[in-house]
């Protein structure tokens, strides 16, 4: 058995606004099963990196590829559609919806349901419909929230927002999930959970890339970091090497958010 090809390859990324190189020729990749972290000072480029990733945002030059197809240059919806999927550092949960509806969101970029089908209530629909909410209904249980599934979902508290954009990036099935600092705002018990809930979620098969400032989730979960300063990556390696670091202490000097 060879070794397992990459899920994500980014090779040579770099984004410039103007004067400003936010991405400088960023290279790395991401195997199946892996957790792994995105970390820097403030402004190095790490949602910039995840920006280009989603094709929220086009690359000056760069490619990235996803299970060794290149993806540069597609829509956001379609990469969403092969596997992708994210949750962004502002909650983007639709409010006027209940919990289980937001789940059920996700799930339908999968469906093979089609649009005239889906309005025509054909009996195939209902079915699919149903299958829906059930994985609706697992991942809620999952992160703890299939209690509140017929609640609004502007009236949970925010770190069950955060848990609610998780299950709902993770109904569609992903391959892939990039988490936009996942536990900002969450207190040490909401972090606690999601740590518990990202690490239940890999087993069963999912990989991660996250972008994170608390560096006790980064130390404690991540397979490997890497680490962006002035939008160049600096750094690579597991969190006892990225600890170790000069580079990355460095980095981290002054940086008062941040204390490794
Ligand atoms: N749309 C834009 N136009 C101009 N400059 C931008 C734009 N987006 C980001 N930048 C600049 O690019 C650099 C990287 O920004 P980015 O938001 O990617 O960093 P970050 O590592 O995610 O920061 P933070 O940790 O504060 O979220 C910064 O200097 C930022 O000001």
């Amino acid at each position: 058995m060879g070794k397992k090809k990459p899920v994500l390859t980014v090779s040579h990324l770099t984004k410039s606004f103007g004067g400003i190189v936010a991405v400088h020729d960023v290279s790395f990749e991401v195997f199946p099963g892996q957790i792994v972290a995105v970390i820097g000072p403030n402004g190095a480029g790490k949602t910039t990196l995840f920006n280009m990733i989603t094709a929220v945002l086009p690359p000056t030059s760069g490619t990235v590829h996803f299970q060794g197809i290149e993806i540069t240059g597609k829509r956001p919806c379609e990469i969403a559609e092969i596997g992708i999927t994210r949750t962004f550092q502002n909650l983007q949960i639709f409010k006027n919806m209940s919990v289980i509806e937001n789940v059920m969101t996700g799930a339908h970029v999968r469906m093979k349901t089609g649009f005239l089908k889906a309005a025509l209530r054909f009996p195939s629909v209902r079915k699919e419909e149903e299958a829906v909410m059930q994985k609706a209904r697992e991942l809620l249980k999952e992160v703890g929230l299939l209690e509140l599934a017929y609640e609004n979902a502007a009236t949970l508290p925010y770190g069950s927002q955060r848990l609610l954009e998780i299950a709902r990036a993770a109904a569609s099935e992903p391959k892939l999930i990039l988490l936009d600092e996942p536990m900002a705002g969450l207190n040490p018990q909401e972090s606690r959970e999601l740590v518990d809930i990202i690490l239940n979620m890999r087993k069963r098969g999912m990989t991660f890339l996250f972008v994170e400032h608390d560096m006790e989730t980064v130390m404690s979960i991540a397979d490997n970091i890497i680490v962006l300063d002035f939008g160049k990556k600096i750094a690579e390696g597991s969190p006892q090497e990225i600890y170790q670091n000069p580079r990355v202490i460095a980095a981290y000097l002054g940086d008062e958010e941040v204390v490794m």
